[in-house]
Formats: structure tokens, sequence, C-alpha cells
């Protein structure tokens, strides 16, 4: 089992760092590779994430030539002609993203066999709006043994309106619409960057995707589509870890072609607490100040400030100046990482979906088990800054969604290692 040890409480993180493409834009770009009939997809600023491997893995096992390039970061898929219909609990079960490949293989084959996903330790995650929204298009869906099956003669557009702008429902939902007879108009849906990253991929292989990036999306269904060349959108989450690891040890840290309208609600935030922020040519420049001001900071979709940033949040929460709030409301679950800071003299007090955090009182640094892949980079961050040496572990948690987390760190300052129970340092 792999560990990680930061010697942490005298960092200041200097220099710039290039970013990866984004696991949750690259997920359902694969999912996207199983609707062409012909050509080849070629996708480029793949990241090298244990989650990309998965998704690899259930888009092969559906009979897609696919080979994974690490060296170039590029995946290349052929379009198949015999799609299978059953994506396996095996690879589902590994993570939860894998569900968008139900819309892409109904909407190719007229049926669809995926095991159901399950909770996570975030959260519940039901599916009831991908159901529903595949359901309006005249699927027939029946649960059993596990499984998820999707039928459907000709899938046709509807008119669907979400309850919630869920991200993998959208993303399903306009798969599934590419190839269906008729409109489909898709009503408060997921205005995420990863959305529109995935319409354009669709638009490439010629389906027809309006309004992506806005909440409502408008798909014109086409009778075949082709493979394309393209490339994944920059990480807006890895960039903003390396944004706040920045503003939390009074770092300088050029993130290199960062989006500032990816990250609009996160840098405000940190713009309150007194970070200098400054748009450069090649990137976003972080500038952390001697002390941080406390900041309330409350989780909603795109635009609003993101969950997947919420743990890295609270380690600077837990390092301004006086009380902070941190009110999460798009997962139940999603405070682990706060009792693990805990036990590093983290003050919270954690009432439902909202933490009252004491900042500025004295970390130091412990052994930790990251609980979900978030919590991971936030224990390494609040490990960077409390006195001592902090030992992370349960890093599969970590390698879903950040490649050498560790080594972009340290190449920028930080005292931080990877190693294994033998102790053999990796770096
Ligand atoms: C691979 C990927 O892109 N993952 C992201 C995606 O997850 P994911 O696509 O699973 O997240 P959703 O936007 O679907 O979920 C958000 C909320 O909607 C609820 N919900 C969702 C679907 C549904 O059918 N019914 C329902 O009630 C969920 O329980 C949750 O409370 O968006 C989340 C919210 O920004 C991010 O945290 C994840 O990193
Ligand atoms: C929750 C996340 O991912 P997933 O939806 O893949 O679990 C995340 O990226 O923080």
């Amino acid at each position: 089992m792999d560990k990680i040890i930061v010697n942490g409480g005298h960092t200041r993180l200097t220099g710039q760092i290039e970013i990866e493409g984004a696991k949750n834009a690259v997920l359902p770009l694969l999912a996207a590779t199983i609707l062409p009939s012909e050509g080849e997809t070629v996708l480029n600023n793949v990241p090298i994430l244990s989650d990309v491997y998965t998704m690899n893995a259930v888009v092969k096992h559906l009979n897609i030539p696919l080979v994974f390039d690490e060296n170039e970061k590029r995946v290349v898929t052929q379009a198949a002609t015999d799609i299978a219909i059953e994506a396996p609990y095996e690879y589902v079960s590994q993570m939860r993203a894998s569900i968008v490949v139900l819309g892409p293989i109904l909407a190719r084959n007229g049926h669809a066999r995926v095991s159901m996903p399950g909770g996570c330790t975030i959260g519940s995650r039901p599916i009831d709006l991908h159901i529903r929204g595949l359901q309006a298009m005249g699927a027939e869906i029946t649960q059993n043994g596990g499984f998820i099956e999707a039928k459907a003669d000709e899938l046709h557009g509807a008119h669907f309106y979400m309850d919630f702008p869920s991200v993998g429902a959208t993303q399903n939902i306009m798969m599934a619409a590419t190839l269906a007879k008729g409109t489909m108009i898709l009503e408060n849906a997921a205005r995420e960057p990863e959305i529109v990253d995935l319409a354009n991929l669709l638009n490439k292989m010629g389906a027809n995707v309006k309004g992506a990036g806005t909440d409502t999306i408008i798909i014109k269904g086409v009778a075949q589509m082709h493979g394309a060349q393209h490339n994944v959108v920059q990480d807006r989450i890895e960039a903003g870890t390396f944004m706040v690891a920045a503003a939390i040890t009074q770092g300088n840290v050029l993130i290199l072609d960062a989006v500032r309208e990816h990250n609009r609600p996160l840098l405000s935030k940190l713009s309150e607490m007194g970070v200098d922020i400054i748009q450069e040519e090649d990137g976003i420049r972080i500038i952390g100040p001697k002390t941080l001001k406390p900041v309330t900071v409350k989780t909603l979709p795109h635009p609003g400030f993101p969950t997947d940033m919420q743990a890295q949040m609270t380690v600077a929460q837990a390092i301004a100046e006086g009380e902070s709030i941190m009110i999460e409301t798009v997962f139940e679950n999603r405070f682990q990482h706060l009792e693990e800071m805990r036990r590093m003299g983290l003050f919270v007090d954690i009432s439902r979906n909202t933490a009252l955090i004491q900042g500025g009182g004295s970390l130091s640094g412990a052994e930790v088990r990251s609980t979900d892949l978030r919590a991971s980079a936030a224990l390494i961050l609040l490990g960077m800054v409390a006195e001592g040496t902090t030992t992370v572990g349960n890093l599969q948690h970590l390698d879903r969604g950040y490649y050498q987390f560790h080594e972009k760190l340290a190449s920028l300052g930080a005292d931080i290692k990877r190693i294994n129970d033998k102790e053999t340092a990796y770096v």
C-alpha cells in the first residue's frame, strides 16, 4: 500500500505547473467513442489516471478497438459495427462514471445492459434522472439482478426537464439523443465545461448539438456518426487544487493555460480571502498572502462553486484567521476529510451539510487516510501547512484523479515523497 509523506509547516510553493486533461471530461468522451459507425477517433491530452484505464476497459469490452499511448497521452479508437450490449459489474463497480455508456450503447444497439453503479462514499448518487430522460425518448427500462436494462426499437426526441442539473444524466441523454429520430430538448441541463467539451466532440463526429453550456441543450438526431479528433479540455479541478496549494503556502505559482472562466467561483473566493490573482499570457498566477481571510462558501452546480473543490477549499479555510463556513449542497456525505483533519488539530463543528471551521489554530502532522478522491488531495495540502510530518494513506482514491500529484508539488518546492509499505521512495 502506497503512502504519501509530507513534511510541512514551512513550505512556500513557487514556479509553474502544467495541468492534465480533465478526468471528468475524458470519461464521457471515451463513452462517446461508442457512437461512430465509421472512422477513427483520436483523443489527445488524455490524463494517465486509473479511471481512464477503467473506462478504456469498458470500451474495449464493448468490442471497440482502443489503443492508449501513454507517452503521447493519446487514445485512438476504431468505430465498430458489433457493439456488445453489456457493461459488467467488474468495471462499473470500480467507477461510477461508467454509467454514461448506457445512452451510447442504447443509441447504437437499441439494447443496453449496464451494471447498477451503486452509491459511493460521498453520497447515495441515484440515477433516476438518467433513467427518466431515456424513458422520455421511448426506452423501456427494467432493473434486474443488479443491472439496468434499456431497450428501444427506435429512440425519439422529446422535451425533458431535469429536476436537478445532473452532469452524468445530461451526458447520457445527450449521447442517446445524437442518433435518435427527431429533436431532443433538454431543460435545466448541467452547464459544466465538461458538458461543452462532450458536445464539441459529438458535433465533430457529425452530431447536431446546440446550447451546451446553457441550461437548454437541443439535439437534432442524425442517421450516423463518424470518428473525429479532439483535445481533452484542461482539468479545472486539478488547476483549482494547485491554485489553493499556492494560496495556502504564501506561494507564487503560475498555473499554465488555466481558464479563468472555468474557475471563476474559486478565483472569486480566493480573491475574497486576500489572494492575488494575475492573468498572464500563458496562465493564471496565484500569489498567496501572509494571512488568509475567512470566507463563506456554498457548493452548487456550475457556474456555482464546485463540490469537487470543496475539500481543498476547507484547507484554505482551516488556515484563514477566523471562522469560515462551508455549505455542501450537492452530495450529502462529503465532509469525511474534516474528520481526518480533526486528527491534525482542526477545530470544526459539523451540522448536517454545514461546517463551521475555526481557522488559524495550530495544526500538526498526523497519519491520516483519504476517504475519497478530493479528500486525498486536501489532506496532502493540509500536510504542507501543518507542522511536522503527515502520512496520507488510501492513495487509490488520489490515483483516480491526479497524475503525479506528489511529483508536481515537489517540483514547486514541497517536501513530499511517495513510498510503499516497504519504505521505497518513488521520487
Ligand atoms: C465523472 C464526473 O463527471 N463526475 C462528476 C459528476 O458526477 P455525477 O455526474 O455523478 O454528478 P451529478 O451531477 O449527476 O450529481 C449531482 C447530484 O445530483 C443527484 N442526482 C444525480 C443523478 C440522478 O439521476 N439523480 C440525482 O438525484 C446526485 O445524487 C447528486 O446529489 O458531477 C459531480 C457534480 O458536479 C462531480 O462531483 C463529479 O466529479
Ligand atoms: C466525485 C468525483 O468523481 P466521480 O464522479 O468520478 O466519483 C470527483 O472527481 O471529485
